[in-house]
């Protein structure tokens, strides 16, 4: 058998070559597949990037004066509301440019290694890379269809509006990002313990997020991920309304099906419905959402959307101690006990898939029977098998299939659900694929849930099964020659602390691990690519603490529980007026909050914007000033720094109509020069939005106006007349930044109404009850575990580990775990492999059977599961260049 390292240095050879031939520019979600950078080219690559975001930038400017210049002179029922969102959204535009030139400046410094060009920084400046292409799309189809006589002045106008306040919840994020870099050293995407900032998670918490779940919801991924990102907002939207009124899993589903036709209809109430619940939920909200699957009519969803396979059989291994051959030294025995941590010493629950009965399996039909026979007898499978196949034979007339001989591999699977929630059955879907594909046996392994059973709980009974399928390979149809650890998500999370187990029990480590977008560091530490679970429509802030929480073993509090216990932990950590902790003198570039301390040289005259106004004429706009460099902090030597001139953009009303229309009517906005490192999908179909169908919406509650579900639709008749209004001011609810007033004093004056008439953005949306348990929590010593969290295992530990295959996405909020965890890999020769798949979301495993991208994502899986198998991949290619040090 090859040695792992040597195997997976072949591969490298392979992939090298590979490398130069691929043509993954072009690919939407393939893996990071990007030829070497070496120093000039490196730089001449960032330069590139910063080209591209500045030609959309200039781009979105003309269209801004365009339609803003269109709508001035054409007055029509919704041209004031037009002229509004544009502005606003130019303005954030103008805000964050230099921002995000900073970033794709120092990004590079963050990645895993020079093949890999991903972090979460990376990102960020993706994420508004596309939120900017996405309105330049909107913007151009006004261009194109505000003369014809169909043209859907409201549902252009509301998505306008929709991406306005996106853009500027996206400028707040990019200014707490610029925070969490300041309190990280080099190359290092998470900050420092010590300097654990409770203050931002304040700010984190008090963004508004309802702009990400509305009717941009998944915005930041590729368009066949769109439809899938409505249905599931939908379905959880009307899933907590039934939630709340309901008991059983089977009436919520269904009630929650009745309720699904109005946040179908209006995004902005489901998007309310999820903050809402998102924020105030407690765990068992996310277990009976994300179990829908489980029971009722959806569970026989992946039947209909799967392979099918002979055998799928669910049973338990019994709670016996057993003994394996050391690994380690010759003919010594390591006792493996049952698990037992907080309930005591029980069974574990496993499934069976395989695409064809193996010799060794138990036959089909008394599967449980004859598995228990062999269990308790221990009896060699073949034995038992052999006279049932004669009698059914015999009973139905019928020459029975042989069965396959024995694989010599085997996959031992480890499911994500956040720790809370799934189980074997809701990863089938793609199960079955793979045992298909790869036509191995696969073992899945039902752990036991947190909070009921939490930390170390899960990760014994996955060792525990891990262990006893080595022992037992026979009855499960493989000789076990080659076994790997497979787990998406917090599965993988769990492979790699089996994987480490072994390695320090001196039993055998399996032949590889592959670890889909894992989070590796389960505590409450920021970093960028986290930054984005303020928008993701799959794991957003206040669930995902609650999932650290519940797997800790740390008590929730309940809403409304007194918040001033918390105190004392908070008071604990370094306050944020030590220098360490003051960002006034962290030469930060911008600071959109009102209520931070202000910085030095805030007397200075802070840049300007100039708008056109109605009459053609200038107004000024004040853009938030950038700090200038403060020479009385610490010294930041070690802290990358943002360094951004923030110049004074000048949208010319006569240099912008200069711009003939027929320019900017360009039929598609892939026509914008793209970036090397932002692949456009080459999909013309953006977003869904374009093909939805015109709705009406109520306005937006105020900040902090959070309503439970039902009183949300009640108001939504309300809100619905004020949507209506074609002269409603415009609603956007922007945060408080400073130069809002002011943009929205060019509004009222380019729309004409009263400036007491803007609703202005209020006060953010404070969660009080989230922050508390974060806060509360963090210096608990459980969070220190390293086999809760692998990126805290000391280097002894993590040299055991088998070779690493990560395959985390882009836009995940984990994203940084696994470029952290290869960098720690490659620092200790570890083989690894790191593939970063582009515009797919975290959990894409689940989507491989209606999303193409993510089809092409698990191919990449199931490549790597095959290289660590010692099979050939499918389709011979196999991806990413495998880095090892
Ligand atoms: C300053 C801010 C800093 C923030 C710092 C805090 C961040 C902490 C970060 C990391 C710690 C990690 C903690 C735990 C991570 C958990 C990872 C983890 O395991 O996450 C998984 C949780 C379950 C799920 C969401 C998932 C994948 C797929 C999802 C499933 C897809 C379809 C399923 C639907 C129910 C199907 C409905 C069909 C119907 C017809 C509509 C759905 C949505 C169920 C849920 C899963 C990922």
């Amino acid at each position: 058998m090859d040695s792992p390292a040597g195997k997976m240095a072949a591969v490298r050879a392979d992939s090298t070559t590979e490398e130069k031939t691929a043509a993954p520019e072009s690919k939407p979600a393939a893996e990071s597949v990007r030829p070497k950078e070496h120093g000039h080219r490196d730089k001449r690559k960032k330069t590139d990037v910063a080209d591209s975001y500045n030609c959309w930038f200039k781009t979105l400017r003309s269209l801004t004066a365009n339609n803003s210049e269109y709508f001035e002179r054409h007055k029509t029922q919704y041209s004031g509301r037009f002229s509004s969102a544009v502005c606003v959204l130019q303005g954030h535009a103008d805000a964050i440019q230099p921002v995000l030139e900073g970033f794709i400046r120092i990004a590079p410094d963050f990645d895993a290694d020079e093949n890999t060009p991903s972090n979460g920084y990376r990102s960020l400046v993706k994420v508004v890379g596309t939120c900017i292409r996405r309105i330049i799309h909107v913007q151009r189809k006004v261009v194109n269809n505000r003369d014809g006589l169909l043209f859907q002045s409201k549902h252009y106008c509301l998505e306008l509006e929709a991406y306005a306040s996106v853009l500027c919840q996206l400028r707040a994020i990019m200014d707490v990002a610029q925070k969490v870099l300041a309190k990280s050293k080099h190359g290092q995407l998470f900050p420092e313990e010590k300097f654990f900032p409770e203050f931002l998670f304040e700010e984190a918490e008090s963004l508004d997020k309802e702009c990400f779940y509305g009717r941009c919801v998944g915005f930041q991924f590729c368009s066949s991920m769109q439809p899938i990102f409505h249905t599931i907002s939908t379905a959880m939207a009307s899933f907590a309304e039934a939630y709340s009124d309901h008991d059983g899993q089977l009436t919520r589903a269904l009630a929650s099906l009745l309720n699904s036709g109005k946040y179908a209809m209006n995004p902005e109430l489901r998007a309310r419905t999820i903050v809402s619940m998102c924020d105030k939920a407690d765990i068992s909200f996310c277990k009976a959402f994300w179990n829908i699957t489980e029971e009722g009519p959806l569970q026989h969803m992946s039947g209909f959307l799967s392979s099918s396979v002979n055998v799928n059989k669910v049973f338990h291994i019994p709670a016996l101690p057993f003994e394996m051959e050391s690994s380690l030294e010759d003919g010594e025995l390591v006792t493996i006990t049952p698990p037992c941590s907080q309930t005591g010493p029980g069974p574990v629950q496993v499934r069976l898939i395989c695409f064809e009965n193996r010799e060794g399996q138990p036959d089909d039909l008394d599967f449980i029977e004859q598995l228990e026979e062999y269990l308790g007898t221990k009896n060699k499978p073949e034995d038992i098998s052999s006279p049932i196949l004669d009698q059914v034979e015999e009973k139905l007339g019928t020459k029975k299939k042989v069965p396959a001989p024995k694989s010599d591999a085997l996959i031992i699977h480890i499911h994500g659900g956040g720790f809370v929630a799934q189980s074997s059955k809701s990863h089938e879907m793609y199960l079955r694929t793979w045992a298909k594909d790869i036509d191995v046996p696969i073992l899945s392994v039902d752990y036991s849930l947190a909070p009921a059973h939490p930390f170390p709980r899960a990760m014994e009974e996955c060792f525990f099964a891990y262990a006893w399928a080595l022992k037992n390979a026979q009855i499960l149809g493989t000789t076990a020659e080659r076994v790997c650890l497979a787990g998406d998500s917090a599965g993988g999370n769990l492979c790699v602390s089996v994987a480490m187990r072994a390695a320090n029990y001196g039993i055998r480590v399996p032949d590889g691990v592959l670890a889909a977008y894992t989070p590796f560091l389960v505590r409450y530490t920021p970093s960028p690519s986290r930054l984005l679970c303020m928008m993701d429509p799959l794991l957003p802030m206040g669930i995902l603490s609650r999932c650290i929480a519940a797997y800790a073993g740390l008590k929730e509090k309940k809403p409304g529980e007194d918040v001033s216990s918390s105190s004392s932990t908070t008071s604990s950590t370094p306050q944020l007026s030590t220098p360490e902790h003051n960002f006034s003198s962290a030469r930060l570039v911008f600071d959109p909050s009102p209520t931070e301390p202000k910085r030095s040289g805030e007397g200075a005259a802070a840049p300007k914007l100039l708008f056109t106004n109605t009459t053609g004429g200038l107004c000024e706009v004040h853009t938030p000033s950038p700090s200038p460099p403060s020479g009385e902090g610490p010294d930041h030597t070690d802290i990358p720094v943002l360094t951004v001139e923030t110049e004074t953009a000048v949208i010319h009303g006569k240099q912008n109509t200069e711009q003939t229309v027929d320019n900017l009517k360009e039929p598609h906005f892939e026509d914008i020069a793209l970036s090397p490192y932002e692949e456009d999908s080459g999909d013309s179909e953006w977003s869904l939005t374009d093909k939805q169908t015109e709705v009406d919406s109520p306005s937006r509650g105020g900040a902090g106006d959070e309503k439970s579900p039902e009183e949300g639709s009640k108001q939504m008749e309300k809100d619905r007349a004020a949507e209506d209004d074609p002269n409603r001011p415009s609603s956007l609810s922007l945060p408080s930044l400073p130069s809002l007033d002011e943009i929205s004093m060019a509004i009222s004056k380019m729309t004409e109404s009263k400036p007491e008439e803007v609703v202005l953005p209020s006060e953010p949306v404070h969660s009080p009850s989230s922050i508390a348990h974060v806060t509360r929590y963090r210096p608990s010593p459980i969070l220190n575990n390293p086999y809760m969290s692998p990126l805290l295992a000391d280097d002894e530990l993590l040299k055991g580990l088998p070779p690493v295959y990560l395959v985390p996405c882009a836009l995940d909020p984990v994203l940084d775990d696994s470029i952290m965890f290869a960098q720690r890999l490659k620092a200790l020769g570890v083989p690894y492999k790191l593939q970063v798949v582009e515009e797919l979301s975290h959990g894409f495993l689940n989507f491989t059977s209606i999303c193409k991208e993510a089809r092409q994502a698990n191919d990449l899986c199931v490549n790597n599961l095959l290289e660590m198998l010692g099979r050939r991949p499918r389709g011979g290619r196999v991806g990413t260049p495998t880095r090892k040090v």
